[in-house]
This record gives C-alpha cells, structure tokens and sequence, in this order.
C-alpha cells in the first residue's frame, strides 16, 4: 500500500479525467486494468474516491465556483473535486491538499496552478464537512435531467437524485431460501423477495459466495424473471444473457435455458456465475439475430439501453454519455423485441425490460410493439411485493430509484410481459 496516498489518488484522477473528457465508463476502464498496478486496498480506495466525486460532483462544483474566477480546465477541475471530496469526508486537510498540489505540478500544463489549487482547497477546508453537508442533493447534469422531468416531473427527478446520490446497498438473490440467507448474513428480505445487506465489504468474503449459494443482483432486476412465475421445464431463451443474473434465476427455477450474449468477455462471466452456483445452462456467444431456431416457450429480452436506472451504483454514468447514443438504441430495441417474437411458439411469452428510466426504452416500446403485431398481450404483471400503482398504462411495469425510499431504493427498470398468439 503508498503511504502517501498519492497512488491512488493520482489513479482516482486519472479515472475521472477518462470519464469526465474520453466518455469512458469506470466499469469498462476496472475491467480494463486501469487499476490493476494498485494493491488490493490502493484499488479499493481509489475506486471509491473517484465513484464518490462523481455522486457528488454537481454539488462539488457549486462549492468551488465562488473560488474559482473562470474554469481552470478538467485536469485541475477533477483534482479540486477530488481534493473537496476528501475534505469533505473529513480527511486531514494537510495530507489532501499536498496530494492535489502535486498532482497538478506533475502535469507540465497545469503546474502553473498548483498555487490556485492549494488555495481553493485550504479556503474549502474551512468551510468544513458543516457546510457539504447543508448544500442540495446533486442535480443530474441536463442532457439526462430534461427527459427525466419531461417523463416524470421535478418532484420524481428529485426523488430520483436523492436515491442517487444515497447509492445503493447491496443486493442478492438466493439460490434457495432467501428468509435463511437474510439471516445468516444479517441482511433482511424485501418485499419481492430479494436479500438486501446495508453493509457489504468485499462481495466474495461474504459467507456462501464460493458455495454459490446467491448472487448479487439488484432488486429491480430479480423482477423479469420472477414476473413469469414457475418456470419449472420450461425451454426459455435468455436472448441478451451475460453476465447472467437472470439465467442464474431461471436456472435455479428449473427452466431448460438457453443463453446468448454477443460479448465473449461477458459471456466468461456468465459461464463462471454458473460455475460457482453450480446451475446448468446451454451458453452460446451470437449475435441475437443470427439465431433463427425458435419455437421457446419463454423469451427473456434484457436488451441493451442507455442503463440509466443503474446511476445509484454507476454514478460516472451521466458524466461520460450524453444522449448521443439513444436513438440508435432505441431502433435497435425496436428490431430485438421483433426478433424475440419470431423465436417464440405460439402462445409463448416474452419478457422484455430495459434498465433504463426513458420511456422511450420503455413503454413506448411495448405501445409500438402492440401496434405492430395485431393479437399480441401484455399480462398483468403482479406478483407479491409489486405495488399496484408501479403498473403503467399499456400494463408493464415501471420500476425507479425513488421508489421504496424506506427500504433502500432500487434500480430504474421497465419491465413487460407479453403473449404471442396461439
Ligand atoms: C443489459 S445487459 C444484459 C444483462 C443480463 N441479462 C443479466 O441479467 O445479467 C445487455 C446485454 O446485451 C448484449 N447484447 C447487445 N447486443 C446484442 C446482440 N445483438 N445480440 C446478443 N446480445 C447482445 C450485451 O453484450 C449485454 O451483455
């Protein structure tokens, strides 16, 4: 581990500058060994300082602006929001405003504001953890804000930004009895069904992790699954799978599944999810359309979107996109649900969800859906635990992060049940 800390701060800087000016997401960078010349604890703290600026970067910028006279730049920028940050969680101010300091010097465009920098963070020192503390819940930035509040209202969004900034506690799945997971690892069962920890550490030192006994998945994403019900021998397709949550769920409730991911790297994760669980699924890497084959009696469509209902626990999400990519999702949504159909038997059931909070992934898609395919169904999707009023109107499901505030929140999700004709 550095003692100085300069490691790790300087590696938190670096994830920031990728995200905040190279649109990089910090999961993609992890997986791609930005961190990995870090000790296990280096890598544990500079992940969460940089996760932690970013939940709080809008708040963090209100705080410096009245010391700053014009924008000093994103290197710099991201050195003071980090620097504030671990002011702001009452680190000594000493030891965080040399680490800034020098990670300005070190950089032969920004040296010449290593005095601006000491400056602005002693004058936020004063102002102390007090004064974070009474500012406002941090404002997505607009790109994502407006059609949040266009969907949803002011008030929702602010409900939303609230969860946000709270993050998210951690949740799993069990593989069994989720009353007896709950209380061997001191968690509690929500109401669907789901085991939530408020406090986790490291997710594999948790007792029953290498047994298999559960996996982490967020409350919000257990739904689609457990929206079909018993799945017993059932031949249901996972159509966009990896890493495999939901194929570990319709395994566990014996459905004969098949699951495919056009990601080889996300389909190794799937593979060793199922290893540890000790389920069985027939894993394919494709492209959804190249699969031609149908006749499932079950389709589970988790299609890719802009995952914006995953901002609690991916908080560098609003900062690296920026909308840009919505469109083509949106069509490529369009042409999946298409897809899942044409693989059902008549009769079988599709389920499609979006971790996303824009309708337009959402129930715009199962409005347009039912336009193009005369007979198609959306079943009621009510199972213990769903509260009657997150039901929309075309009959899916809209689940957010301002939901169940007294539990902990939950992922933004949209989720619809739909039937083929027979
Ligand atoms: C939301 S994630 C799926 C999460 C997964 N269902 C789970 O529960 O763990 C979307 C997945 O779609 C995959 N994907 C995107 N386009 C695809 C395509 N054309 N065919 C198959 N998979 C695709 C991505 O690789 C990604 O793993």
């Amino acid at each position: 581990m550095d003692q100085s800390g300069l490691l790790p701060r300087r590696s938190a800087h670096h994830l920031l500058m990728q995200i905040t000016t190279e649109g990089r997401l910090m999961a993609e960078l992890i997986a791609g060994g930005a961190l990995a010349q870090l000790a296990p604890d280096d890598r544990a703290r500079a992940q969460r300082l940089a996760t932690d600026a970013l939940r709080g970067l809008d708040r963090a910028d209100r705080m410096l602006k009245p010391y700053l006279k014009k924008p000093p730049g994103d290197h710099v920028m991201n050195a003071l929001r980090l620097g504030l940050t671990e002011l702001m969680q009452g680190e000594a101010a000493h030891g965080v405003v040399n680490a800034y300091v020098e990670i300005v010097a070190r950089n032969t465009r920004t040296q010449s504001m290593k005095g601006l920098t000491n400056a602005v963070l002693r004058r936020i020192a004063d102002e102390g953890p007090e004064a974070w503390a009474k500012r406002a819940v941090p404002l997505t930035p607009g790109w994502l804000r407006q059609p949040l509040v266009a969907a949803w209202g002011r008030d929702a969004v602010t409900g939303m930004e609230a969860a946000h900034f709270a993050g998210a506690p951690l949740d799993l799945t069990a593989k069994g009895d989720p009353a007896g997971l709950a209380t061997a690892l001191g968690g509690v069962v929500l109401p669907t069904g789901t085991v939530r920890l408020a406090q986790a550490g490291q997710v594999s030192g948790l007792a029953g992790y290498d047994a298999g006994d559960w996996w982490v998945q967020d409350a919000a994403a257990a739904l689609p699954v457990k929206l079909l019900g018993d799945v017993t021998g059932l031949r249901v397709l996972d159509l966009c799978a990896a890493p495999g949550g939901k194929t570990l769920q319709l395994a566990a409730g014996g459905a004969d599944v098949t699951a495919v991911d056009l990601s080889e790297k996300r389909m190794t994760r799937l593979t060793e999810n199922l290893a540890r669980t000790g389920l069985a699924a027939t894993t394919l890497v494709s492209d959804a359309f190249a699969l031609t084959t149908g006749g499932y009696d079950a389709v589970l469509l988790d299609a890719p979107c802009s995952a914006t209902g995953t901002i609690r626990r991916h908080p560098d999400l609003p900062y690296a996109k920026d909308g840009s990519e919505f469109g083509a999702l949106i069509a490529q949504q369009e042409r999946l649900i298409d897809h899942a159909l044409s693989l059902l038997r008549p009769g079988g059931r599709l389920v499609y969800c979006t971790c996303s909070l824009l309708p337009d992934e959402g129930e715009v898609q199962i409005e347009e859906a039912l336009a193009r395919h005369p007979g198609l169904r959306v079943e009621p999707p009510m199972m213990a635990g769903v509260d009657p009023a997150w039901i929309t109107e075309e009959g899916g499901l809209r689940l957010r992060p301002d939901y169940w505030p007294d539990l902990g929140g939950m992922d933004g999700f949209y989720i619809a049940v739909l039937t083929k004709p027979a």
